[in-house]
This record gives C-alpha cells, structure tokens and sequence, in this order.
C-alpha cells in the first residue's frame, strides 16, 4: 500500500493504522496521526523511534504494509542537509527552480514556476545570494535552499526533518518565523526533532514517538513523566518534564 494523494482531504495529513517495515523488521506500527491545516506538530522521540521512516512513507518514497495515509496534495519535504548533493554546480536560483519541474516530463519553466520559485528564496532571506552556487554556502544557508526547494512547490503540507540541526541563530530565527507565517497561511507542519525546547516553543502540538504514538498533544499536556518514559524508554530527566510543564523553568 502507497501513499495516496487526496486534494480534498481537509485535513493536512491523516495516517491511519500505519505499520511499515524496513528491510523485513517491523520499524513501526498502529501510527495515528492528524493534522490539520494551520497545525504545526513536531516529531519526538529517540534515535531509532521511526521518524524519519514515517516521514518517508507520508512521501510515499516507502510502502506501508498497513494502514492508510492521506496528504493534501503533494507535500513538500524538507530532508536532513546530507542527503542534497552540494557539490553539484547549479546556483541556489536553479536549485529552487528544480524543485518545481524536476518531476515534470517535458517543458520549459514557466513563469509561475519562475515566480513561485523567486518567492521561496525571497522567504527564506536568500534573494541576495540567488546567483550563488550552491556548493559555496554555509550550513545555515543550506538549510534555507532546502526550506525554498519545499515551498517552491506552495505545498498545503510541509515536513521537516531535524530543521534546527547544525544551524545559526539567525538562521533559526528565520525559520521560527517562517513556519510561524505558513501556519497562519494554513499550512499544515510536521518536523522531526530532538530540540525539546524548539518543539516547545515552534509547534502547537507535540507527538511523541517511539514505534507508535506514544503521546499527542499540546507541549503543556505532555508533562506526565511516565510518557516521557515509555517514549524513550528511559527515566526522564527533570530538565525534559520542566521544559515542557506549563511552568517549566524557561524564563
Ligand atoms: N533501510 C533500512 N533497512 C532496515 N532497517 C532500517 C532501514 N532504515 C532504517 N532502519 C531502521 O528503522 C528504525 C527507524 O529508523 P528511523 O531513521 O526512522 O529513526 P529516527 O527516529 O528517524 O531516528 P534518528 O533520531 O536517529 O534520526 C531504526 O531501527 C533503523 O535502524
């Protein structure tokens, strides 16, 4: 079974019953999870839960063996910064451009290729440096080409995986900012993290993942110890629970 693509689904995402299975292990399974557009959920869970592999299959890049998964239209994916090729000679103009028409047979760019392509680098602060190659640019300017690539697309669903990982403060900004903008626009969000205190402060709703949904809820209601527990599979620390306690100890 696939990923299917349902345009009139009014929900971001819907993943029913899912179990998917990786070379012939059962990596997870009985995964419920919904998004509604606006809704920004991240991802939580240790090393190994199936994040990445639950991303994959909401792609359809792979199959489920159960279950049912409905995106609204053609998500866009923001993959973790090693699996773009960089040394690739293109600028970041083309490279943004590309995650428009790469999947179409045959035709020239068109002009609202050109133009949604434009206002994905405009959004992610990188208009100045369009004519660059992308195989010059720091860590954090990468990051931003491949938040653009996904936006080129103006996808109603947008998925990350570990978007804070490995950037600068500026560039953190930025995207805290940019996702905030897309949720009032109605984009529907799920990112991958292990920044507790990003996910606390970035997302409206936290899904803890180990396997299956251990937990789903907004950060405040995701203090109980005992759910920590069972989605990492070790005793919580108190800085986890006071993070994400309506009166944690970030001041
Ligand atoms: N191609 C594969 N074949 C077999 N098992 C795989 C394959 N890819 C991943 N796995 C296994 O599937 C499980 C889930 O991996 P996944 O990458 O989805 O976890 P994750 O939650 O994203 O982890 P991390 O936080 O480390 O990125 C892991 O046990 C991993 O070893």
């Amino acid at each position: 079974m696939r990923a299917k693509d349902s345009s009139s689904d009014t929900k971001g995402l819907t993943v029913e019953s899912v179990a998917v299975s990786l070379g012939g292990s059962r990596v997870l399974h009985d995964v419920d999870l919904a998004i509604n557009p606006g809704e920004t959920v991240g991802l939580i869970g240790p090393n190994g839960a199936g994040k990445t592999t639950l991303l994959r299959a909401v792609l359809g890049l792979i199959p489920t063996d159960t279950g049912t998964l409905r995106a609204n239209g053609r998500p866009g994916y923001v993959p973790q910064k090693h699996e773009f090729t960089w040394d690739f000679p293109i600028t970041i103009a083309a490279a943004v451009l590309n995650a428009r028409t790469a999947t179409r047979w045959l035709g020239a760019p068109t002009r609202t290729d050109r133009e949604a392509a434009a206002e994905a680098i405009e959004r992610v602060g990188l208009a100045e440096l369009a004519r660059r190659p992308v195989g010059e640019l720091s860590g954090g300017q990468r990051q931003r080409v491949l938040v653009a690539r996904a936006l080129a697309r103006r996808p109603a669903l947008l998925l990350l995986d570990e978007p804070f990982t490995g950037v600068d403060v500026p560039t953190q900004e930025l995207l805290v900012e940019l996702l905030a903008q897309l949720a009032t626009e109605g984009t529907a969000i799920l990112m991958t993290t292990h920044d507790l205190a990003q996910a606390q402060s970035t997302c409206s709703r936290i899904c803890l993942l180990n396997r299956t949904v251990i937990a789903d809820g907004p950060p405040e209601a995701l203090a109980d110890p005992d759910l920590w527990l069972r989605a990492f599979g070790v005793a919580t620390s108190e800085q986890l629970t006071s993070i994400l306690s309506p009166k944690g100890a970030r001041t």
